[in-house]
């Protein structure tokens, strides 16, 4: 059993330069229009430059898992599929997953009440004005302003919407679509884990047994970035992953996020109707090391608001979890054992970058 262990309070000392002015970028870039430049509190430390090749070949190779064979009841067709999984865990982190049964007009609705939320006056949002990270529902722009060196270019609505549905009644209907939507993304990600489970060769229930899945913690994130003057001086989110077990990301048919592959930025090109489907830092705990989590970014465009709805279904927040005990039985932990709710605070209050609370929990 590997020990259980606590983040220490983060010590990040530089004062941030915060534009305290600015309480929604969206609202910003309409005021200033199309050609303004932007401020400097925005110019991201790494930028896009030299260290940052896109590797444009490699998009078409992101792996697409078919959902409909995962839950075949033929064997060999779901052994295939248990097998793709774990090979695209294994040698990416991310895939895309067709055929995953979310209709169609749903995620239309979604990507419409997203874009009308954020429509919103300011005023409107006041009321969920970010108060901290177990706030169930937070609005607010960039990732930590208070602790950051620079800003991203980003508006965004959390909304804690498990094991507690929590979410704005603002606009009309957009409780409703998002429950829906977040009821099934939990379904399609417990289907995700059972086969992943299956993948490292332990029984189906493994993962969401020892994460106590059935009362996690899912995180429900829009993203809104609106159309930056300057796009390749600032970032919509720098390279970070995600806290949870699988985050599953769906977007307004407007690119942006890339995920690192041997060193390499990657676009992620979704196909029509697909989720594209993230590894976070607690899959790489669970499976010991197994599968590696997947760094990430959303990078910006001049010419159309971006919006991303983004679910991060994570462990239970009570539930102190480390590498799988099966996996124990033959090889060392890599990793402590930590409440998932200590991780989670750590991150969302710290500022965003490929370190993560990982290497706090990591064992040599
Ligand atoms: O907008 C995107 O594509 C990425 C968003 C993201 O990584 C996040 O919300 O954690
Ligand atoms: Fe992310």
């Amino acid at each position: 059993m590997a020990s259980s262990a606590s983040i220490p309070s983060s010590s990040q000392p530089e004062p941030p330069k915060v534009h305290a002015s600015i309480l929604s970028i969206k609202d910003f870039a309409e005021s200033k229009g199309d050609s303004s430049p932007i401020p400097s509190t925005y110019h991201s430390i790494s930028g896009l430059h030299e260290e940052d090749d896109v590797a444009e070949e490699l998009a078409a190779s992101i792996p697409v898992i078919d959902f409909s064979h995962l839950t075949s009841h033929h064997p060999q067709i779901h052994a295939k599929a248990v097998h793709l999984i774990g090979k695209a865990c294994a040698e990416w982190g991310v895939f895309m997953l067709t055929n995953h049964g979310i209709p169609e007009n749903l995620v239309e609705k979604l990507m419409k009440k997203s874009g009308e939320f954020h429509d919103l006056a300011v005023e409107e949002k006041k009321e969920f004005g970010d108060k901290g990270p177990f706030e169930p529902i937070r609005h607010g722009t960039s990732f930590c302003p208070e602790v950051e060196k620079v800003h991203y270019w980003r508006d965004y609505l959390k909304a804690t919407t498990f094991p507690q549905f929590n979410f704005p009644h603002k606009p009309p209907g957009f409780r409703e679509v998002a429950y829906e939507y977040s009821e099934k993304i939990r379904g399609l990600a417990r289907k995700l884990l059972e086969g992943i489970s299956e993948s490292l060769g332990l029984a189906s229930n493994s993962i969401i047994e020892s994460t106590e899945f059935d009362s996690s913690h899912q995180l429900f994130v829009v993203n809104l970035y609106p159309p930056c003057p300057q796009p390749h001086l600032a970032l919509g989110m720098p390279s970070h992953s995600d806290t949870g077990l699988l985050t599953l990301l769906t977007q307004n048919g407007i690119g942006g996020l890339q995920v690192k592959h041997h060193a390499k930025w990657v676009n992620v090109n979704p196909l029509p109707n697909c989720l594209t489907v993230l590894l976070a830092d607690h899959l790489q705990v669970v499976s010991n090391g197994r599968y590696e989590r997947v760094l990430h970014r959303a990078i910006l465009n001049n010419v159309g608001t971006r919006i991303s709805v983004v679910l991060a279904n994570g462990p239970a927040l009570d539930k102190e979890v480390g590498p799988l005990a099966e996996l124990l039985e033959n090889e060392k932990p890599l990793f402590k054992t930590i409440k998932y709710k200590d991780y989670f605070q750590f991150q969302q209050k710290s500022r965003l970058d490929d370190k993560s609370g990982l290497d706090q929990i990591r064992l040599n």
